[in-house]
């Protein structure tokens, strides 16, 4: 069973703070298009955001903070939707980020096709040729999450670096005409995304 983790955990610095998953675009939240991408994937959804968790009151769902608290980076986020998975009896999660209204309709399928025999897998795109990671957007087994936790105090803080330490396989997803993995982060972001909503 694979259960869906909504990375919403970011301080949205560059968007003038609060929840960019509670920004609008089309006239809903940024969290309800990644909501609808996601909810049809997997067996269940929870999202991961820290702080008062009646703001997200709306949407239904389990909202899960950080399993360990000051650890900067979406990791603290995939380790506590590991930790919420092994509670629900999944065997894994897929991650995605709650900026990126855009991603695949079969990035779940992919992922899983993707994974190598430690059952791990990222996704990406190419640019020029080059490898664009999006190792936000990963599947993940639930059984790696004391790993996790080990590295987290170790001071690991990239996704890639501990995607790549269990051999993450790659799904990479072509970006025409649009880059599924465009994410919002400032308000001329969110104006390009409004209008691509439209057009899409
Ligand atoms: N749980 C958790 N998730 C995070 C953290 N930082 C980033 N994320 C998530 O990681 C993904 C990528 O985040 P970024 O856009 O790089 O960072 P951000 O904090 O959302 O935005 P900026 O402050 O503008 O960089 C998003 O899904 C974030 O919600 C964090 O400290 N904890």
């Amino acid at each position: 069973m694979i259960m869906g983790v909504v990375l919403a955990g970011g301080r949205a610095t560059r968007m003038g703070g609060g929840d960019k998953g509670l920004r609008r675009v089309a006239g809903q939240f940024l969290l309800t298009h990644v909501l609808d991408r996601l909810t049809p994937q997997v067996a269940a959804v929870a999202l991961n955001a820290n702080g008062d968790p009646q703001r997200f009151d709306g949407f239904g769902l389990p909202v899960l903070p950080d399993s360990l608290p000051d650890f900067p980076g979406p990791l603290a986020g995939i380790l506590a939707g590991l930790d919420w998975g092994a509670r629900m009896g999944a065997a894994h999660i897929v991650t995605v980020a709650a900026d990126t209204p855009f991603f695949p309709h079969d990035l779940v399928l992919r992922l899983q096709g993707a994974a190598g025999n430690s059952g791990v897998a990222v996704a990406a795109t190419r640019r020029n040729g080059a490898l664009q990671l999006q190792p936000t957007f990963g599947l993940w087994p639930v059984a790696l999450r004391d790993d996790l936790r080990a590295e987290l105090l170790r001071g690991l803080r990239k996704v890639m670096l501990w995607a790549e330490r269990h051999d993450a396989g790659i799904a990479e997803f072509g970006t025409d005409p649009l880059d599924p993995f465009f994410n919002i982060n400032t308000p001329e972001d969110l104006s390009l995304a409004e209008h691509l909503a439209g057009t899409g």
